[in-house]
Parts: structure tokens; sequence; C-alpha cells
């Protein structure tokens, strides 16, 4: 197991307001591992930016503690407050910050000249080194004598993180920090920050609510809902495994039916009774006796077939096509199935029409039990195999990215 780098335990953070005021941070914790890229995702207002203010010492906390790099930073007994410039973090955020009236390489040097007020000392070449570095580092080495305002969107993106990252902080921390770009520079950025992020090997935590951003660029994901995690675990459980109907339908877009168990399928299978008919299913062991449960099944795992499937394949069943949209990559068909609407996303050579009979089939393996519950704190799971890096398994070449273009 690697060093963790950060630690948040129990933390609290309630705004004053109208009645009750607002529990923003409800009961959050997590461990970052040192170089991880650990994500909070939520929907607006969930507590994500709270959580990553307190961790930067801009928020003070009700109860709760943070330790940075084995360094309590915030604690309420004995009282330990570090304050956010003695805490050795980098910041970006949506907007980048960029000083208009500065140039590039001055937009660098400027908080290092700061910092080293502050507390360091550091020698003007040591601070046109680290400029220099962190330029290089994010490929804007030819732009340093260029005036900021004058740079693309991405170019400032980029300015922003080469500023956070001369710092060398223990931490670097991101909120939204793409979401001020056009959607194709967005996609771009994604595969470049975390080429940078990879390549710098500092540990980051990232405040997001595009499921995508989460998914394609977190060692770890946390699904946060009212202020507290519900889920925690690498991207491809949270999409494959989601535990509540909340991060089912969050990250993705899933099929939703009402359960009651009947019994025992095979292994460690659960018979359900659904609108659709009777369904063979994974359940997880924490969800098995809550009255509550869910089945969710994602568009693309649902299968289409002209014909019945051979005997003894699992949860099969006549359907009727309702209406079909024709994507492009590929085509969702909305199927009924018994008193249950189905939507499903298929090849779009798999060509059926509306009022056509099909056979609907629900892999067993994708056909998932989650509960309903809302604002549970599940235990985060750490899994066994960690091969800790969902970037690479994407198959993306992160050396490869086209820089000139952003
Ligand atoms: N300074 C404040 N005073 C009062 N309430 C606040 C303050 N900051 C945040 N809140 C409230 O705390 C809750 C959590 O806000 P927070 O900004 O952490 O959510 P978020 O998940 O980051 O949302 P977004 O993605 O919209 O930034 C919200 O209900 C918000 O209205």
């Amino acid at each position: 197991m690697n060093d963790v780098s950060l630690s948040v335990i129990d933390l609290f953070k309630r705004y004053p307001g109208a009645d009750e005021g607002v529990n923003a941070v409800d009961g959050v914790s997590f461990d970052v591992e040192e170089g991880q890229f650990y994500t909070l995702l939520g929907p607006s207002g969930c507590g994500k930016t709270t959580t990553l203010r307190c961790v930067a010492g801009l928020e003070r906390t009700d109860s709760g503690t943070i330790v940075l790099g084995g360094r309590p930073v915030n604690q309420v007994t004995p009282k330990i407050f570090v304050r956010p410039e003695e805490r050795d973090i980098g910041m970006v955020f949506q907007s980048y910050a960029i000083w208009p009236h500065m140039t590039v390489f001055e937009n660098v040097a400027f908080p290092l000249r700061g910092f080293a007020r502050s507390r360091k000392h550091l020698r003007r070449t040591e601070i046109n080194e680290r400029v220099t570095k962190a330029l290089e580092t994010v490929q804007l080495g030819a732009f340093a004598e260029r005036p900021a305002p004058k740079l693309s969107g991405g170019q400032q993106q980029r300015l922003a993180l080469a500023r956070a990252l001369a710092l060398e902080p223990k931490l670097l921390l991101l909120d939204e920090p793409l979401s001020n770009l056009d959607a194709s520079l967005r996609e771009l950025m994604r595969t470049e920050l975390r080429r940078l992020q990879r390549q710098v090997g500092v540990t980051t935590l990232y405040v997001t609510h595009d499921q995508q951003e989460a998914l394609s660029m977190s060692n770890r994901v946390a699904v946060m809902e009212n202020g507290k995690i519900v889920q925690a675990a690498r991207p491809r459980e949270i999409y494959r495994r989601p535990i509540t109907k909340f991060v089912a339908s969050f990250v993705g877009r899933t099929n939703l039916m009402d359960v009651t168990i009947i019994g025992k399928g095979q292994g460690d299978h659960l018979r359900l009774d659904t609108p659709a008919g009777v369904v063979e299913a994974i359940c997880p062991a924490d969800i098995r006796d809550n009255d509550e449960a869910l089945l969710s099944v994602r568009p693309e795992n649902i299968q289409l077939h002209a014909a019945r499937p051979p005997e003894g394949t699992p949860n099969v069943y006549p359907g009727m096509v309702e209406y079909v949209l024709f994507l492009g990559e590929s085509c969702e068909y909305q199927v009924r199935v018994g008193h249950q609407q189905l939507i499903c996303r298929v090849n779009p050579d798999i060509v059926f029409r509306r009022r056509d009979d099909v056979f609907v089939e629900l892999p067993t393996e994708h056909c998932v039990v989650v509960s309903d519950e809302h604002g549970t704190t599940p235990e985060t799971r750490q899994d066994e195999e960690d091969d800790d890096d969902e970037f690479e398994t994407f198959g993306v070449d992160p050396l490869s990215a086209p820089l000139e273009s952003v």
C-alpha cells in the first residue's frame, strides 16, 4: 500500500442560513494516496467545493481532522489550524485567475516571490529555474514573454496549472478547472491534465460535476450527495457496480426497476421479481436485506435479438419496440417488456422497427441490485486487484496529446 498523502476524517461544515442552516459537508472521510488522482464527483450543491476549501484551509471546519503528508493541518482537539499558505498546496480554480497585466512568466513567478516573503527564501535564480521548468512542463516555454491575456483558453488553463506546480506543492487542488472551456477543448485538456499529473507525480484532489471527466481521469472517484460520500471506488467499479440508485443514475444512464427478492439463483446471484419478469441478478451483501432495493441495468448492456436465444440463456424476455432513435454510433430503442419500459443502446447495424417483436436479454453480470438509500456513508472500497490506473486501461496514449492545437 502506498503512503497516504491526504487524510480527511469525519469532516463537518455547516453554513449559517435560514432555519437550521446548511450542512454543506456532513461527515466526510477519505484518504488520497501519494501520487493518486482522486476526484470528488457530484451534482451542484453536494459539498464538493466546500470539502476542497476545507482541505485548502480557506474554510474553518466545524469538526474533523485533515492530515496532509502526515502532518495534521486541521484538528479540533487539541486545536490545530494551519494557514492556507503554509499547507504546501497548489490550487487551480474554474476561473484561472490569471493576472492580465503580467506576462506568462510573471504570472508564474509572482506567487513564488510572495512565497519567498512569507516563509521560504527563494533566490532569484531559483525562482527563474522553477518558472522555466513549470512552463516547460505545460509546454508554454515559448510563450514566457507573451502578455497572459493573449493566450488561448486552453493555454491559460495550462498557465494556471504551471503557476500551481511551480510552488512544488505536496497536494494539487483542482476545482472544475475545465468547465470554462468549450466541449472539444475540454476533452483534449482532460487527457493533457492527466498526462501532466502523472508526469509530475503530484497527489491531486479534483472536483467536478462531470461524470466523464471523473471516470476518465481518476484513480479513485468519490460520489457525493447531500454533503456525504455515498460511494468511493475505482471508476470502473463506480460505473459497473453502483451501490445506490443515486450513483447508478448520476454516473451514466440506467434502467431502474422495482424489485422483490424471491430467492437464490445460481452461485451468489439472487432471483428477483420485477415488472419485466423474474430476473437473476448480482446483489451486494449489504443490500440483500434492504426493502428499498431496485434493479439497475445500463442501456448499453441490454441485448436485443430477433429470434429467441438458445435454451438456458438467463434473463430473456419477449418484448415489443416502442420507439427507435438513430444516434449515429448507436441506436436507442425503447422496448416494452411486461409492465416495464427499457431503454436499450445497441449497435446501429441491428435494425428493428417500431412495433417489432423482439427478445430482450439482460445479461446477469450487468443486472445489479442497488439500494434506494440516500446519504449513507458506506466504507470506502479498496479493491483487491488494484491496477490503479484506469487511464491506461482505456488505451489512451498519454504522451500523444496534440498540444499545439490547445
Ligand atoms: N459561503 C456560503 N454560505 C452559505 N452557504 C454556502 C456557502 N458556500 C456554499 N454554501 C452551501 O453549501 C452547500 C454546498 O456547496 P458547495 O459549493 O460545496 O457545493 P458544490 O458541490 O461544490 O456545488 P457546485 O458544483 O455548484 O459548486 C450548498 O447548499 C451551498 O449553497
